[in-house]
C-alpha cells in the first residue's frame, strides 16, 4: 500500500488485499439483490452509460427533474444499509467517526464511462469523498474547480481508493474509459465504484 497524490486528491494505491476484494464483491451483490441496479436518465434526457444503485440513508438519483439525493429505491423500497465491511474503508482512510450517509455503487460495462463533474449535491464540503475501485481498470481523471483547466490522470486498479477532500472536493472528476476485461473478480465483468459521501 502506498498514498500517491493525484492531483488535488489523495490515491491509497492497493488498500484492498484480494481477500477484501473478494469479500466486498460478496456484500455488494448481496446490496444489488436488495436494491436493483439501473441506468439513470440525465437532466437532459440521455440515459447514463453507467448502472448504478445505493446503499444508506440517501441514494443518489438523476432523472429529468435533475440529480439529487433520495431516500427510497426507484422501485419504492429503502436503501439496504451500508455494510460495515463498506463503512471500515471510510473509517481507515478518513479517520472519521462520522459515518457516511450513501454509498453510491456504480457499475461498468464495457464502453461504460463518466464524464467530467463535480460531486456538489451534498449540503456540506467539509466531508471528504471516499471511492473504491473493484474489477477492471478505469482512467480516472481530476482537474480543478472550474471546467477546463489543466487535469491528471491515472489508471485506477481493483483494490485502489480515492479521498477527494480538501481542495479535491469540489475538483472536476471522470472516468473516461475501462479497461474491459482487465479483472477477473467480478463475476458479471466490468468495473465498480464505490463512492461514499455525508449527504446533510
Ligand atoms: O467511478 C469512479 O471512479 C468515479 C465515480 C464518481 O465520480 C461518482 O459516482 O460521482
Ligand atoms: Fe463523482
Amino acid at each position: 500500500m502506498t498514498r500517491l497524490a493525484l492531483g488535488a486528491a489523495e490515491l491509497w494505491k492497493d488498500h484492498l488485499d484480494p481477500a477484501r476484494q473478494a469479500r466486498l464483491v460478496e456484500v455488494v451483490a448481496q446490496l444489488c439483490r436488495a436494491a436493483p441496479p439501473y441506468a439513470p436518465m440525465t437532466p437532459y434526457g440521455k440515459k447514463m452509460s453507467v448502472q448504478m444503485t445505493s446503499a444508506g440513508q440517501f441514494g443518489w438519483y438523476s432523472d429529468r427533474k435533475g440529480y439529487r439525493y433520495v431516500t427510497t429505491h426507484p422501485d419504492g423500497m429503502d436503501w439496504p444499509p451500508i455494510p460495515r465491511e463498506i463503512l471500515q474503508i471510510w473509517q481507515e482512510v478518513t479517520g472519521l467517526e462520522h459515518a457516511p450517509e450513501c454509498c453510491l455503487v456504480n457499475h461498468y460495462g464495457e464502453g461504460a464511462r463518466m464524464g467530467l463533474h463535480q460531486d456538489k449535491d451534498e449540503a456540506d464540503f467539509s466531508w471528504p469523498v471516499v471511492s473504491v475501485s473493484l474489477g477492471d481498470d478505469g482512467l480516472f481523471r481530476i482537474g480543478g474547480t472550474t471546467r477546463g483547466g489543466k487535469t491528471a490522470s491515472a489508471w485506477l486498479q481493483s483494490g485502489d481508493v480515492v479521498v477527494l477532500g480538501g481542495a479535491a472536493r469540489l475538483a472536476y472528476h471522470g472516468v473516461d474509459r475501462i479497461r474491459y476485461g482487465s479483472s477477473r473478480l467480478l463475476p458479471q465483468g466490468g468495473r465498480i465504484n464505490l463512492t461514499l459521501r455525508v449527504v446533510t
